[in-house]
């Protein structure tokens, strides 16, 4: 559902005098429906830089990424657009929104592109913000002044709210009480069960021994170590 093949990216820095850092090289990995797979290695490996590419924030430099049955690298924006309508969703480490969106419309979002009326829109939102323990009463307030693990859980009904295909989490459990997290983990092991292909970064490593088939480590994929 997720491939990378012999992935290569460098970041040319205008504003310090053009200086060209390579940060990865020959990337490959994939990710098959119903399967969870961890990216790990040291900070700066490039696990986040990889999960950008996939999304399709970053612009790859050589080789081929496809989710399902789009090639996203080199992907024109419209192509991208509709890759995250209602294939590959994400779920962030933190929540960018616009401001004086309601919480419930800011989660019943992505189903409302994908056409699905307003009133089933919101009673599946209100769903996942009842199981993630946002207060009622917070729901038709923005976002934007919640907690660090209220953002956090929005996020993840955000995320959540449609069966994408393929999911990108980073960090989904970082900042969550243990109720929370729980809950957290059932759901992505509902999406395995579902047939979600799954990439993410785990920091927390029992979340991670529990959810992920298998770990690829990035660090493999720096020139340093590839050469
Ligand atoms: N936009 C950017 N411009 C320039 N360099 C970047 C950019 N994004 C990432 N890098 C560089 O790419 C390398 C990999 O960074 P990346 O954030 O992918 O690592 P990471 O493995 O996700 O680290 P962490 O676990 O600390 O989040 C780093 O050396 C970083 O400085």
């Amino acid at each position: 559902m997720i491939s990378v093949e012999n992935v290569g990216k460098a970041f040319t820095l205008h504003n310090q005098g053009g200086a060209v850092l390579r940060v990865m090289e020959g990337a490959t990995l994939s990710v098959a429906p119903g399967e969870c797979v961890a990216l790990t290695g040291a900070s700066g490996a490039g696990k986040s830089t990889l999960m950008r590419m996939i999304w399709g924030n970053y612009r790859t430099d050589h080789g081929v990424i496809r989710v399902g049955d789009t090639v996203i690298s080199g992907a024109a924006p419209r192509a991208v657009i509709a890759l995250r309508k209602g294939t590959l969703g994400h779920v962030s480490q933190f929540l960018r929104v616009l401001p004086r969106v309601p919480t419930l419309r800011v989660v019943a979002e992505p189903l409302l592109t994908l056409g699905v009326p307003a009133g089933e829109a919101e009673a599946r939102a209100a769903g996942l913000l009842a199981r993630l323990r946002i207060a009622e009463r917070l729901w038709g307030l923005s976002p934007t002044t919640f907690s660090g693990g209220e953002q956090q859980r929005v996020n993840i009904a955000r995320g959540f709210v449609h069966p994408y295909p393929a999911l990108l989490l980073d960090e989904p459990t970082a900042s969550l009480d243990p109720a929370n997290r729980e809950t957290v983990m059932t759901m992505i092991e509902e999406a395995k069960a579902r047939g979600a292909a799954i990439l993410g970064i785990f920091h927390d490593e029992a979340a991670r021994a529990r959810l992920c088939d298998r770990a690829v480590d990035v660090t493999g994929f720096t020139p340093q170590a590839a050469a």
